[in-house]
């Protein structure tokens, strides 16, 4: 498994393939070619003294008569995290602040409108572990946690909406926590916030240990810059909840994420953009980067020696279009803003042209969906009937004893 000596499959395919052979496999791979955008020299240079990749990319639409271009521009920002694990909480949170802030500027520089941070973005990645503390003391309050404060200052200043992927605890409600996205409006005021529905069961990711599914549904957020949601991480995994945020109206879908190469890089390019297409919409997917080492040993339940880390946090944050389109992805390996200029016209421009709304029999699905989830409910499977044939039966099979077998395949207990 690749760790961070591979740096990208971009870098991989540029360095081996002539270019003819290139334009042909990025047409197939990344669909249109997005226009690389001219960033200002000061925002470059700003990053390569602070030893982050920054990358400016343009999706276009069509022009239209009766509507102006919609364009906005999205910060996608991947980093590992500062500080060791072992650091003490409010250093590390102190830490992680510093270096998030360093590169929100220079998303303000290059006219960043929205920018969003990955999955439980002030903190280690620690649900491997189990343990509570001293982990649970990252959780914040939405409201007016140290954070939210931060980003708020952040917002104002830079004129730009922050999506803020945190560890919540909800001091209304008993203190639990939730894995939440806070969405600061670019006035500064929070806007709303939004819980992460699916949580994942699967290797190290033992975040069912901390908090449950979201209870708050897939609301849209109306900003100035267009309507946006946020998918957090594991959602990226289920259609139907990218569906969900796309018929309340999102135009973009931020997918903020915590997730390794042994479990997830071959579906990391698939699933966001497979989602940008099915939705008509903008997807923005962001990973964290790098290795994180723990304290204490912890096992994964599947026999093999106990272990401190977590496994490798891949990056390639890249941005999807409607259209298929999508731009390279962020290096694996280093800290990176991904500037993306979507023009919000080519969502309805894509649904106009695949009708994927029109002709998405939403009433059939909520129909039989709705009768699968009773506890009653039997699968619509077809069987053959059972008549007398004049053919002969196959050999060593009576047409009575392939129906035995078939229905006790199906369902031990059917008559
Ligand atoms: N953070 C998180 O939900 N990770 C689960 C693994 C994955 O979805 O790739």
């Amino acid at each position: 498994m690749s760790g961070p000596e591979w740096g990208s499959l971009e870098q991989c395919l540029e360095q081996h393939l002539p270019p003819a052979d290139l334009r042909e496999v990025k047409r197939i791979l990344y669909g249109k070619e997005t226009r690389k955008l001219s960033l200002p020299s000061v925002a470059l240079d700003t990053a390569s003294a602070g030893d982050f990749e920054l990358q400016g990319y343009a999706f276009e639409a069509a022009g239209e008569q009766l509507r102006q271009p919609r364009t906005v521009r999205v910060g996608l920002v991947q980093n590992r995290t500062p500080l060791p694990t072992d650091a003490p909480v409010a250093e590390q949170v102190s830490a992680v602040h510093r270096r998030v802030e360093a590169i929100a500027e220079v998303a303000a520089m290059c006219g960043v409108n929205i920018i969003c941070f990955q999955e439980a973005w002030t903190m280690p990645f620690a649900f491997c572990t189990r343990e509570k503390l001293p982990w649970t003391e990252f959780a914040e309050s939405v409201e007016d946690g140290l954070t939210t404060r931060f980003c708020q200052k952040l917002a104002e200043k830079h004129d730009m909406v922050v999506v803020s992927p945190i560890l919540e605890r909800d001091f209304m409600h008993g203190d639990v926590l939730w894995n939440t996205a806070v969405v600061v409006s670019n006035s500064g005021a929070v806007l709303g916030k939004t819980r992460k529905n699916h949580i994942p069961r699967v290797g190290d990711f033992n975040e069912s240990s901390y908090y449950m599914e979201g209870n708050l549904g897939h609301p849209v957020f109306q900003t100035q810059f267009g309507r946006i949601a946020v998918n957090i991480c594991y959602g990226r995994h289920h259609p139907l909840n990218w569906l969900m945020y796309s018929v309340n109206g999102a135009e973009i879908i931020f997918n903020p994420s915590a997730t390794i190469g042994a479990l997830s890089e071959s579906l990391w390019p698939i699933e966001a953009r497979n989602a940008a297409i099915a939705n008509h919409c903008f997807t923005c997917a962001i990973n964290r980067v790098g290795e994180e080492h723990f304290p204490n040993e912890f096992t994964s339940g599947d026999g093999k020696k106990a272990h401190q880390d977590f496994g490798y946090f891949y990056g390639s944050s890249y941005v999807a279009a409607p259209d298929s389109s999508r731009t390279p992805g962020l290096s694996r390996n280093r800290d990176g803003l991904l500037v993306a200029e979507l023009d919000l016209n080519l969502c309805r421009q894509m649904n106009d042209i695949w009708n994927f709304k029109m002709t998405g029999r939403y009433e059939m699905y909520a129909r039989e969906l709705a009768e699968a989830v009773k506890p009653s409910y039997s699968p619509n499977i077809v069987h053959e009937l059972l008549t007398f044939s004049p053919r002969l039966p196959r050999k060593g099979t009576s047409a009575l004893s392939r129906l035995a077998s078939q229905t006790s395949l199906m369902d031990p207990s059917s008559p």
